[in-house]
Parts: C-alpha cells; sequence; structure tokens
C-alpha cells in the first residue's frame, strides 16, 4: 500500500474575506459574554466552514456577518439547511444574551426562503420582541441585499441562577 501524504485530498484554505460591519456598527466580543464555547459556528474564524463577526448597532441590535463556506454545503453549491440554522441557533440565541438574558434556546423555528449559494458573504439581523416571564422571543432573517435566504423565531429560556 502506497503511502499517503497529508496534503493528500486536503482542501486548501479559502481566501479572506471581508466580514466589515456597517457603519456605525460596533464589534461584539461574545466570548467575554458567553465564554468561549461557541466553537461550532464561530470557532473556526479563518476555516473553511463559517466565519463570522458580530456588531451592534446604535440601538444595540446584534448582528452578524457571516460567510457560509464549502464545509456548509448541502444541495450542490449551496448552503446545507442544518448549516444555517446552526448559525441562526447562534445569533439569535447571543441576540437574547446579548440583550441581558442568560438563555437557552428552547425552539427555533427557521423557514428557508431562498437557497444560499456557497462562499456568500451575508448578514444575520436579530431583534428581541419580547420577554414574559422565563420566556424570551428573538425573530431574526438571514440576508444580503434584497435576497432574503432565510427567517428565525428563537423562543429562549433563561437560565435560574445566572
Ligand atoms: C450556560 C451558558 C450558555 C452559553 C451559550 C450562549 C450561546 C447561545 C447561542 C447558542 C444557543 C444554543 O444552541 S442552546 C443549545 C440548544 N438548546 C438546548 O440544548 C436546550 C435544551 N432544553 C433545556 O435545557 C430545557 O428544556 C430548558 C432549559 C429550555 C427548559 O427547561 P426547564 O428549565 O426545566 O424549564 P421548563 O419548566 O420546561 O420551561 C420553562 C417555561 O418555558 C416553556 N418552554 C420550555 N421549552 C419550550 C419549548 N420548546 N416550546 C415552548 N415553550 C417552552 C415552558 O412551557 C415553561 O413555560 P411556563 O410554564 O413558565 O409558562
Amino acid at each position: 500500500m502506497s503511502e499517503t501524504s497529508p496534503q493528500q485530498g486536503a482542501e486548501s484554505i479559502c481566501p479572506p474575506v471581508d466580514l466589515s460591519g456597517d457603519a456605525g456598527w460596533v464589534p461584539f466580543d461574545a466570548p467575554s459574554l458567553v465564554g468561549e464555547s461557541l466553537r461550532f459556528v464561530s470557532g473556526e474564524p479563518d476555516g473553511n466552514r463559517f466565519r463570522v463577526r458580530y456588531y451592534r448597532d446604535s440601538e444595540q441590535h446584534l448582528h452578524a456577518r457571516i460567510w457560509f463556506g464549502p464545509e456548509t454545503e448541502g444541495p450542490p453549491g449551496h448552503a446545507h439547511g442544518g448549516a444555517v440554522s446552526a448559525v441562526m441557533d447562534e445569533a439569535l440565541g447571543l441576540a437574547a444574551w446579548a440583550a441581558g438574558y442568560p438563555i437557552v434556546v428552547g425552539n427555533l423555528n427557521i423557514s428557508f426562503r431562498t437557497m444560499l449559494p456557497l462562499q456568500k458573504v451575508v448578514t444575520v439581523e436579530s431583534r428581541v420582541v419580547s420577554a414574559q416571564g422565563r420566556k424570551v422571543m428573538v425573530h431574526g432573517r438571514l440576508f444580503c441585499g434584497d435576497a432574503v435566504y432565510a427567517e428565525g423565531e428563537c423562543l429562549c429560556i433563561t437560565l435560574p441562577g445566572r
């Protein structure tokens, strides 16, 4: 059996992408708020899966600028629905944390509106729309320009004692 070089089959790293925010957005340091555990979406900022940066606008709403790399593929050339859902889970849950609610996500409802081409930079915008008892509802959408790729409704449940 011939030896396999470590390079064989390895996918090359995609070039840098521009994840800068809109005018007036301020970078948001998620790990300083929730710790370093958000590795699934945010863990490889220079890798080929997701690259994401979080910002808050002047009204303190959370925005994610995110690139879907080749490793998020589902349908040929397009992002997997689970990849889109993972991003919405993290971004909308984080929006609740950023608004002062220590939560986990109890229910996440995603509508996939348009197939998302790979290697595209998109934005997730979010709004905390209600907070009653332990239930915090966050709405969001993943879009680029006029194209809306997904919309989400995220029921977050606050964690007692945090
Ligand atoms: C730690 C650092 C993290 C730091 C991480 C921060 C990053 C956030 C971004 C990542 C987000 C995630 O992926 S989080 C990971 C994915 N999520 C999870 O694994 C959560 C798994 N589920 C759970 O742990 C649990 O079910 C909880 C905590 C959500 C709720 O359990 P509980 O604490 O026993 O509370 P429970 O009494 O059941 O529910 C409280 C109230 O919420 C309602 N409720 C609960 N779940 C639902 C639901 N799915 N749909 C409708 N309503 C619900 C109940 O009816 C009740 O209403 P009422 O009777 O009061 O009216």
